[in-house]
């Protein structure tokens, strides 16, 4: 695992690189046969091989930095549930389902909640459509969920998740179709602080989010069109696309640690690293 260390010597307070536990599901059936959003061309060539060969040194890097990687079973004819951060978010170990916008995903609903029942999660069955990790994410230092609402979420599940969870939820508006995700514009350095792309948010969501957090860091269109602000944070190492190189020296600048990884494939779907990556939170 190719490490970039950071310059900084001293780690911010925030930190807590424990042990994390990620769900993800081989890209065994990987492929682009439908386009539901701009990434997405069907007739572009995809290699299934080398995505699962990409996907393998994404696992091995949570493997190497002391991390747990449980597998969920890939199912024909599902080619993006190797995306499984959208099958559920996960917090104090409760899996509130997901409700996928397009009818193409709508069958990985079913085995994500299949796998939480038999793996002894509690499971919340939504009610409004959501997609799971790739609109969610929670700040254990703020008890924060932030959410995300405007392509393929709806903000109604916003409340629904606040109520599953009994913890506040931050809606934040996208504006721009190739950052249809939260997760493709935002995401959790440490427990208390956050990346973003201003621009992927509406102008009171750009207010909200410089308001609660003036220490984020700023990604830049570059940044955001490498997928940079689809990474995962143990707090400490930020395991980053390999493209988003620029962006991966402001995380360092800013003290953490930054691995890179290879998904050129997994780009061709729309998704990166955190998309591949399902956090289950106890
Ligand atoms: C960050 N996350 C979880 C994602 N952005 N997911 C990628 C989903 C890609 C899929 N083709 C789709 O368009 O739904």
């Amino acid at each position: 695992m190719e490490k970039h260390r950071s310059s900084t010597a001293e780690a911010p307070a925030t930190r807590s690189p424990g042990r994390r536990t990620y769900l993800m599901c081989r890209p065994a059936y990987y492929a682009v046969e439908y386009a539901i959003n701009p990434w997405m061309d069907t007739t572009a060539p995809v290699d299934a091989t080398l995505a699962c060969a990409q996907w393998e040194a994404l696992a091995d890097a949570y493997t190497a930095l002391g991390h747990e990687v449980v597998r969920l079973e890939p199912e024909p004819g599902l080619p993006d549930m190797v995306y499984a951060a959208n099958g559920a978010f996960v917090v104090d170990g409760i899996a509130y389902g997901a409700s996928f916008r397009h009818p193409e995903r709508r069958p990985e609903a079913d085995a994500h909640e299949k796998w939480y029942r038999t793996s002894g999660w509690k499971f919340a069955e939504p009610e409004h459509i959501n997609e799971g990790e790739g609109d969610f994410t929670y700040l254990p230092g703020r008890e924060l969920i932030l959410a995300g609402w405007g392509f393929r979420t709806d903000a109604r599940a916003h409340a629904e998740a606040a109520d599953v969870f009994g913890r506040p939820v931050v809606s934040l508006r996208l504006v721009d179709p190739r950052y249809y995700h939260l997760d493709t514009a935002l995401a959790p350095l440490d427990d208390e602080r956050i990346a973003y792309y201003p621009e992927a948010f509406a102008p009171g969501s750009r207010l909200l989010l410089e308001r609660l957090f003036p220490d984020a860091v700023i990604a830049d269109a570059e940044d955001a069109a490498g997928f940079g602000l689809n990474f995962v944070s143990d707090g400490r190492n930020v395991v980053i696309n390999a493209e988003a190189e620029g962006f991966a020296r402001k995380l360092r600048d800013a003290g953490y640690e930054t691995v890179p990884v290879d998904l050129s494939e997994l780009k061709k779907g729309g998704g990166s690293v955190k998309c591949a990556t399902a956090e289950l939170r106890r």
